[in-house]
């Protein structure tokens, strides 16, 4: 169990295997990590290091192979699908690059979906002071396709925000955007987390997008091995240019692990 209250997910030795025999890949390798609660933490690192691994499986998505995770202090690992199912509907919010709203049905409709699903009925104050946050209020009868690609996100982002999960996970939320909505998205994000107290694990390719975190975590080859508190977009850039050195250097030294 968990007893911090500050950390609103947390992995332990979280492995992640695809495959088996020659052809396994070792997606995650033995990872530790706190998520604390009330922050934006974004996740980095250069494709296939894992990111989107990592965020499955601290979202109960996908499976471990070994280690365990905990949502708040709930342990993730061994629920049955069922259980998880659950845990995920009333305590998790997903954000995706695609934003995955349904054409025939409006905004308001569209942000209440979930919960409806589920068959509760949201907190009104909150569900307003969502709206208004996100700047939706004269935008909720509106379906989908009369929205602009950034009025779509931020819809996303208030069903996201809606049940006011625990945890929201938001994967690349800004990578079909142009830069202008995408820059409105992350300022949400900092937002909810600012005001509304929300907590954001946010993967993302763009050292722009990650410098509106609190904090960034790098992986390399399925591992953690770095973080940044108050990154700055340079600094994040920066330190990713180091993953391109390393690479380069196992490129021209065969057997060395970076
Ligand atoms: N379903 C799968 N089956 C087999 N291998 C997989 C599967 N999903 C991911 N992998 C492998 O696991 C590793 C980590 O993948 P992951 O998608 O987590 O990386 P990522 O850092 O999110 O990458 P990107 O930035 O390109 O999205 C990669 O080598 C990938 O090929």
């Amino acid at each position: 169990m968990v007893k911090d209250a500050a950390v609103a997910a947390r992995a332990k030795g979280l492995t992640k295997a695809y495959g088996s025999g020659e052809t396994q890949v070792l997606a995650l390798d033995a990872v530790d990590v706190d998520i604390a609660r009330g922050r934006f933490t974004a996740v980095m690192g250069p494709s296939g290091s894992g990111k989107s691994t990592l965020m499955h499986c601290l979202a109960g998505l996908d499976t471990v192979s070994a280690g365990q995770v905990w949502l708040g202090e709930t342990e993730i690992t061994g629920l049955k699908e069922r259980d998880l199912t659950r845990l995920r509907r009333d305590r998790v919010g997903f954000m995706f690059q695609s934003f995955n709203l349904i054409p025939t049905l409006n905004a308001a409709e569209n942000i209440t979906l979930p919960m409806d699903i589920a068959g509760k009925s949201p907190d009104p104050k909150w569900l307003e002071q969502v709206i208004d946050t996100l700047g939706l209020r004269d935008r909720l009868k509106h379906r989908p396709a009369q929205l602009s690609g950034g009025q779509q996100q931020r819809v996303a982002c208030a069903r996201a925000l809606a049940a006011r999960p625990e945890l929201i996970f938001a994967d690349e939320p800004t990578g079909n955007l142009d830069s202008r909505a995408g820059l409105e998205v992350l300022g949400f994000l900092r937002q909810s987390v600012d005001e509304l107290g929300q907590t954001v694990v946010m993967v993302t390719h763009d050292p722009g997008a990650a410098a509106h975190a609190d904090l960034v975590l790098f992986l390399g080859d399925g591992r953690l091995v770095d973080e940044m508190r108050e990154p700055t977009a340079e600094a994040v850039l920066e330190r990713m240019k180091q993953f391109d050195v390393a690479r380069q250097v196992v490129a021209e030294n065969p057997g060395h692990r970076a």
